[in-house]
């Protein structure tokens, strides 16, 4: 039995996109244990409190198809090399979250017999109405797409209440905070406005799916303990894209 859902809890059913550098912590390439267990424990606090959860997992901390083809690479052999890289990366999420006694699965865009499930939508939700964390890895299983658009994808196909991208940076700024220490913060974005000012968080094909089926999307700083479990109560965390103002909350 999956536990109740707690009635604080704002989100009861998200798609977590976690960056593939994120996994690296103090390395330059690699995935790093600690973070990976760091990022269990706080998952395990989601499911505690009756919280579906779905990951989508990058892989920049392995392979970057744009970056293998500025190295002479073909680009789709690249992005394949990319997509297997989030395989990786998600076998080792999962290896995490069963080492902390947290059930889940992983799912493959990419047919992958023997090691991962291949992705479909109805057996996933199934999964998540369950307690299983689904973690959904090969990004669309097409190359050319970034693993953001993945994860607006999966987070529309399976009805998540928010698209929650956890990055390095605690929300989108009027420009790269990393570059520019004068960089202001935005509390909320609409739709239009990341794409008029091409706000560089998450890509621009991403934002026109999430604006395109109304999808909610929260940028925030998972390297702050407790930020993930904040958000989901309700508490004010990074930025939320979402609807004009005017129309939405
Ligand atoms: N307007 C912006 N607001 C916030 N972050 C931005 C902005 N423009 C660019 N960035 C960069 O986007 C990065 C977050 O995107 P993410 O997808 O997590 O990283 P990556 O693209 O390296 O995988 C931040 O580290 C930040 O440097
Ligand atoms: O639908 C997808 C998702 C990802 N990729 C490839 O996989 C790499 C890793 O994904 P991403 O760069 O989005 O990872 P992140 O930045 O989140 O670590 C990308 O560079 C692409 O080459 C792809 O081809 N199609």
């Amino acid at each position: 039995m999956p536990p109740a859902t707690d009635r604080s809890v704002k989100y009861k059913r998200i798609l977590l996109k976690l960056s593939g550098e994120a996994l690296t912590g103090d390395h330059e390439f690699g995935i790093d244990p600690k973070v990976l267990d760091r990022m269990a424990l706080e998952i395990g606090q989601l499911v505690g409190i009756g919280v579906q959860v779905g990951i989508v997992i990058g892989g920049g901390n392995l392979f970057r198809g744009a970056a293998l083809h500025a190295a002479g690479m073909e680009r789709v052999t690249g992005d394949h090399m990319g997509m297997l890289a989030t395989v990786m990366n998600a076998l080792a999420m999962r290896d995490a979250l069963e080492r902390s006694s947290i059930r889940s699965r992983v799912m493959s865009a990419i047919q992958m017999s023997g090691v991962v499930e291949h992705y479909d939508r109805r057996t996933a939700i199934r999964y998540m109405t369950s307690g299983d964390v689904v973690i959904f890895s090969a990004g669309t299983g097409n190359p050319f797409f970034t693993t953001d658009s993945a994860a607006c994808l999966r987070g529309i196909e399976i009805d998540a209440d928010v698209v929650l991208k956890a990055t390095k940076v605690d929300g989108v700024y009027d420009k790269d905070p990393v570059s520019h220490p004068d960089a202001v913060k935005y509390e909320h974005l609409d739709y239009d406005q990341v794409l008029s000012q091409k706000l560089g968080v998450m890509d621009l094909t991403a934002i026109c799916l999430v604006r395109d089926h109304d999808m909610p999307v929260r940028v925030f700083d998972m390297t702050r303990p407790g930020a993930l479990l904040n958000l989901v109560v309700g508490g004010r965390e990074g930025t939320l894209i979402d609807v004009a103002r005017d129309q939405g909350q």
